[in-house]
């Protein structure tokens, strides 16, 4: 584990890509089934764990607009701490850091992955010993997001993202994510009457054969005129497509060079990055690596 002397444990939480994304129907509790397909790069926020000598948790930073309460590190952390407390009848408390790197609501799942890598280094440090399982059971109650990035693999995800098919054969490309300067709300895109909601299902041997389309970004476009004029830019270098719900969009290109040769290309005030698909979480990297 990447360990440092002053007893903090640094381990990254990664973004996703919704490789394509397809809503295939709508369930009685109002939620969207999806067939997507996520992919990590390994542009990361980065966090810090240290054990308290009591019971405490902080977090340090706080996250603009989040109280400290709502954050998914801190919910986590609870959740986490209430089974731990169950089994050992106490535990320490833990002191958090967090560096954002991720642009929140960019439909790059950053909050999740927060949240997925708290799970993970407290589930070590307090070595409560749950399954992956178990921690991507209490991710789920903290967002559909969450499994996927607890089993730290990429991954073919059905129902509304719990259920996974890991898929390590995926290319590892290198993207220029785009990053419009607006917040898309998730719940505004799937209750909007204009979402397309019949995308046939398909099975796993179709989703890595054929590229498939964002089903939100038509909407999303419409509502966020700043996303579609994005994507019509994106679009004139490589294929552009939208991530999840938005706002972020993405091009995948064979080489970082060519990659960053676009984003030179771009518009000043054009926010974006370039990053590398991994079909391995960076966080597994580092708490799983062979000693
Ligand atoms: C669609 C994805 C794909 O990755 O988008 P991004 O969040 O990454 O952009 C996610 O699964 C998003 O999942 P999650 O992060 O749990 O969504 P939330 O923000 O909690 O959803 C807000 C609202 O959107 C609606 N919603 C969300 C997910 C879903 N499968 N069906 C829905 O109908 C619900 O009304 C929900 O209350
Ligand atoms: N640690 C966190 N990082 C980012 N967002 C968080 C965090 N905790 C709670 N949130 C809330 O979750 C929302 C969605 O965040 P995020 O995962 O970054 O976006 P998306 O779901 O679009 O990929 C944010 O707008 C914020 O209100």
């Amino acid at each position: 584990m990447a360990d440092d002397p002053s007893g903090w444990l640094h381990v990254p939480a990664p973004a996703k890509l919704n490789l394509f994304l397809h809503i295939t129907g709508q369930r009685d509790d109002g939620y969207h089934n999806l067939q997507t397909l996520f992919q990590f790069i390994d542009r990361c926020d980065e966090l810090s764990f240290r054990l308290r000598d009591d019971d405490q948790l902080t977090l340090e930073p706080q996250v603009d607009g989040v109280a400290f309460e709502d954050n998914l590190i801190i919910r986590a952390a609870r959740a986490l701490q209430q089974i731990g407390l169950q089994q050992h009848g106490n535990l320490p408390g833990a002191d958090i850091r967090l560096k954002k790197i991720l642009p929140m609501g960019g439909g790059l799942g950053g909050g999740s992955s927060d949240a997925a890598t708290t799970l993970l280094t407290l589930n070590a440090l307090w070595q409560l010993q749950l399954s992956f399982n178990e921690l991507a059971d209490i991710g789920l109650r903290l967002g559909a997001d969450v499994p996927v990035f607890v089993r730290g693999q990429a991954a073919f995800a059905e129902g509304v993202g719990e259920q996974l098919t890991p898929t390590p054969q995926l290319d590892e490309p290198w993207y220029l994510v785009v990053v419009p300067q607006v917040h898309v709300n998730t719940g505004k895109i799937f209750s909007n009457k204009c979402l397309t909601r019949d995308t046939e299902i398909i099975n796993i041997r179709t989703a890595l054969r054929r590229e498939g389309n964002n089903d939100c970004q038509a909407v999303v476009s419409t509502l966020y005129p700043e996303v579609g004029k994005a994507l019509n830019l994106l679009n004139n270098f490589s294929h552009a497509k939208l991530t999840g719900t938005g706002a972020c969009i993405f091009s995948s290109f064979g080489s970082e060079a060519e990659a960053i040769r676009v984003s030179d290309q771009l518009p000043a005030e054009y926010v974006s990055f370039v990053a590398k698909g991994v079909n391995t979480s960076p966080a597994h990297k580092i708490l799983f690596r062979p000693s």
